[in-house]
């Protein structure tokens, strides 16, 4: 569906694409990144919107400097910011969008009133906008995006501004996008963690360069840990951090779940499964130890636990962008790269609820 190649873009005094390489195949695709990361950027120019630096790129097959209007024709997008005109109802600004789509009349009416509906937005669809709730307008907007019948839809940040419910309900919407109507979807996010129920690939940018491109049960499977919870004995007054430190010098990586401060969270570790000797090397830890063993069960990360480190969820002087763990579904922090960027993921993913709980 996509194809990037070393795509660049530089503006005066920021890099947002850096020689950007990836391939987007058909389904749902979600393209995560940090606030700033090089999302809208990108989208754009695959939209033949913007013309990149450097590089080249592709959409269904048409070269995005040249072929931009064609692109658009088959394509359609669902920009990020606040775009609708207060005055009209949803009726009359899909059928409009419609009809610039190319769409005669009649059909332009019939597919507004069918894509409306399948947005959940038929009873209200004769209101003027300036009305409508937050949620209502993003599904005005995934409306006039669905509304030509493109192959493909760009989404930019569809879940912005949603509550917690209001964000289920898009992600469900998007997902249908693909399975009812067969078109794909790259839809992006600063939340981690939403994506993972709702794509079947994931493309991570930070600093406008891939971090990562896999499809979700990589990231998933990837990272399989154990979780381990040990009891506290007289010799070893904090048996967590005994075994933390055994299993360390043994070699393997221990991390404490990233909602530390979670009832009962702190007892636990999670050591990544590298090779089938783990649970064995953790059991002669836990006897050498003299500790009891409480528990010790297989589970998957979350996709935003591949890129948690152990820094805690807020900013720090060397990011210089202030608390990264105040990103929420609804507020947009400063850009962030790199390891602060990772850092931004994690609050991100402690601010939507991601427990952590290895129950
Ligand atoms: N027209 C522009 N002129 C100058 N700098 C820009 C322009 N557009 C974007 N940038 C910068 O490029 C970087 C990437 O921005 P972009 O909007 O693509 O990020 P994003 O991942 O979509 O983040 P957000 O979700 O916050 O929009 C940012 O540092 C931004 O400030």
């Amino acid at each position: 569906m996509i194809a990037t190649q070393s795509l660049t873009m530089r503006y005066p005094r920021v890099t947002a694409l850096d020689r950007l390489t990836v391939d987007i195949t058909p389904g749902v695709t979600g393209l995560v990144g940090a606030n700033g990361a090089g999302k809208s950027t990108l989208i754009k120019i695959l939209l033949g919107l913007s013309a990149a630096t450097e590089g080249s790129a592709r959409v269904l097959g048409l070269d995005v400097s040249r072929e931009g209007g064609a692109i658009r024709e088959r394509v359609g997008y669902m920009p990020e910011h606040d775009c609708l005109p207060p005055d009209v109802s949803a009726t009359e600004f899909v059928v409009h969008m419609a009809r610039m789509s190319g769409l005669p009349p009649t059909a332009a009416r019939e597919r507004t009133a069918d894509t409306l509906r399948h947005v959940g937005l038929y009873e209200e669809r004769y209101r003027s906008m300036g009305g409508y709730s937050t949620g209502m307008k993003q599904r005005v907007k995934l409306a006039q995006a669905l509304v030509h019948d493109p192959q493909l839809v760009l989404l930019d940040e569809p879940t912005n501004g949603l509550d917690p419910v209001g964000r289920d309900d898009m992600l469900d919407l998007i997902r249908r996008v693909h399975t009812d109507f067969g078109i794909s979807v790259l839809v992006t996010s600063h939340l981690l963690g939403e994506l993972e129920r709702t794509c079947d690939h994931v493309v991570v940018i930070d600093g406008g360069q891939l971090l990562r491109s896999s499809s979700t049960a990589d990231f998933t499977q990837d990272a399989a840990s154990l979780a381990v919870e040990v009891t506290d004995t007289d010799a070893q007054p904090d048996g967590t951090a005994a075994l933390r430190a055994a299993l360390t010098s043994a070699g393997l990586t221990v991390r404490t779940p990233a909602a530390e401060g979670a009832p009962g969270s702190g007892h636990v570790l999670l050591v990544d499964v590298e090779g089938d000797t783990v649970p064995d090397t953790v059991r002669d830890a836990v006897v050498d130890l003299g500790l009891g063993l409480i528990r010790m069960e297989q589970r998957r990360h979350h996709i935003s636990e591949v890129f948690s480190d152990d820094a805690p969820a807020t900013g720090s002087p060397d990011d210089g962008h202030g608390p990264a763990g105040g990103t929420s579904g609804t507020d947009k922090t400063t850009a962030s790269h790199g390891p602060a960027a990772q850092r931004q993921f994690a609050g991100a993913r402690a601010q939507e609820g991601g427990s952590g709980d290895v129950a």
